[in-house]
């Protein structure tokens, strides 16, 4: 299987290296040239509970980008999107699935619009990783799961195909499933919950929940369960169950990749997530002053961000 990872960043540089690391698909990152430098300098170096990883790996820019890919693994933030289709277009053709990890969903409709219904899967990463300023990728805690599916709701040949190159590989839980959409929505649920929450306290699960805010964190999570149901993706109890737990651990170290955005001084995808289900609130009638409040506060940051006025 051929497979162009867009992005040697966190996600990508994680589900990717431990791909060539497994040597169980032909492996190309399609990097931006400064990208390119530190990999062809360093190669692509994992931090990681399962095991740290180093080695070499092939990485082209999109002007040297030709079609044959059998799946492209599109690993960017939500607000380099239009760039990252730009990218991928000379190495799309009809063999291709696209599977995105961003968060969020709107990037779906966005990807479908500018490749066709066929070309483009659903998936969602749980992990939390970061990508260092001297490009090392490190994967933060034991979480290890992509999961990925055709959008319509079936295991086809090409989601089980993917999900084989993926079995041999370290550190790496993937799995195709019949339901995406609905994992999707689960995933925006308890990722609204944290962003929400990390972002307005710019602090971390248990941190919040020491400070006494789990039945904070507890609202804000049946809110965002209400807005999934109302889009025809009830959660299940047993998922409640787990987040709420999660919800009320004083010992958790959880933080979302939004709040580590923030604490490095990197622009957040406030629109693509909060932005997002702020709407998706308003629509359903589930009060939203909190997910406003975090908007706001995502949006204000970076607007200090742009303007060199964080410190
Ligand atoms: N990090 C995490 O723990 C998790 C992240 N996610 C989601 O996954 C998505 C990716 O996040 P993450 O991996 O953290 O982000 P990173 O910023 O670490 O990585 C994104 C990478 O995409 C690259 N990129 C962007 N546009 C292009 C382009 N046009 N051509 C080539 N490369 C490009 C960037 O390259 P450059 O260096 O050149 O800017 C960057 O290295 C986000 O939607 C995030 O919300 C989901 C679960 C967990
Ligand atoms: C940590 C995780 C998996 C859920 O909040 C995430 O997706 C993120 O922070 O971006």
């Amino acid at each position: 299987m051929r497979i162009l990872v867009l992005g040697a960043g966190a996600l990508g540089g994680y589900f990717g290296g431990r791909l060539v690391e497994a040597a169980s698909a032909e492996v190309t990152f399609l990097v931006r040239p400064a990208r390119r430098t530190t990999l062809a300098r360093d190669g692509l170096r994992i931090e990681s509970p399962f095991g740290a990883w180093r080695g070499p790996v092939t990485a082209l820019t999109t002007d040297e980008l030709r079609p044959g890919w059998d799946v492209v693994l599109l690993s960017c933030k939500a607000y380099d999107l239009e760039d990252a289709i730009a990218a991928i277009r000379p190495g799309v053709d009809g063999r291709t699935a696209i599977l995105p990890v961003l968060n969020g969903l709107s990037h779906l409709d966005r990807l479908v619009d500018a490749f066709g219904p066929d070309r483009v899967l659903g998936g969602l990463a749980k992990i939390q990783a970061t990508l260092a300023a001297d490009g090392l990728v490190r994967q933060l805690n034991d979480w290890r799961w992509i999961t990925f599916g055709e959008r319509e709701g079936r295991l086809s040949d090409r989601v089980r195909a993917i999900e084989a190159a993926f079995a041999p590989c370290k550190g790496v839980a993937a799995r195709a499933v019949p339901d995406v959409m609905a994992r999707m929505w689960e995933k925006l649920v308890h990722l609204g919950t944290s962003a929400i929450g990390t972002v307005l306290m710019r602090a971390q699960v248990g941190e919040i929940v020491r400070a006494g805010g789990t039945p904070f964190l507890h609202r804000l999570l049946e809110r965002n369960a209400a807005i999934a149901a109302a889009n025809g993706f009830p959660v299940t109890e047993a998922f409640l169950a787990e987040y709420r737990a999660l919800f009320a651990d004083p010992a958790s170290a959880y933080g979302t990749s939004m709040l580590r955005d923030i604490e490095a001084g990197g622009r957040t995808e406030a629109d693509h997530i909060l932005g997002f289900l702020l709407e998706a609130a308003r629509r359903a009638g589930v009060p939203e002053e909190a997910h406003e409040a975090a908007l706001i506060h995502a949006r204000a940051y970076d607007q200090r961000r742009t303007t060199g006025r964080l410190r």
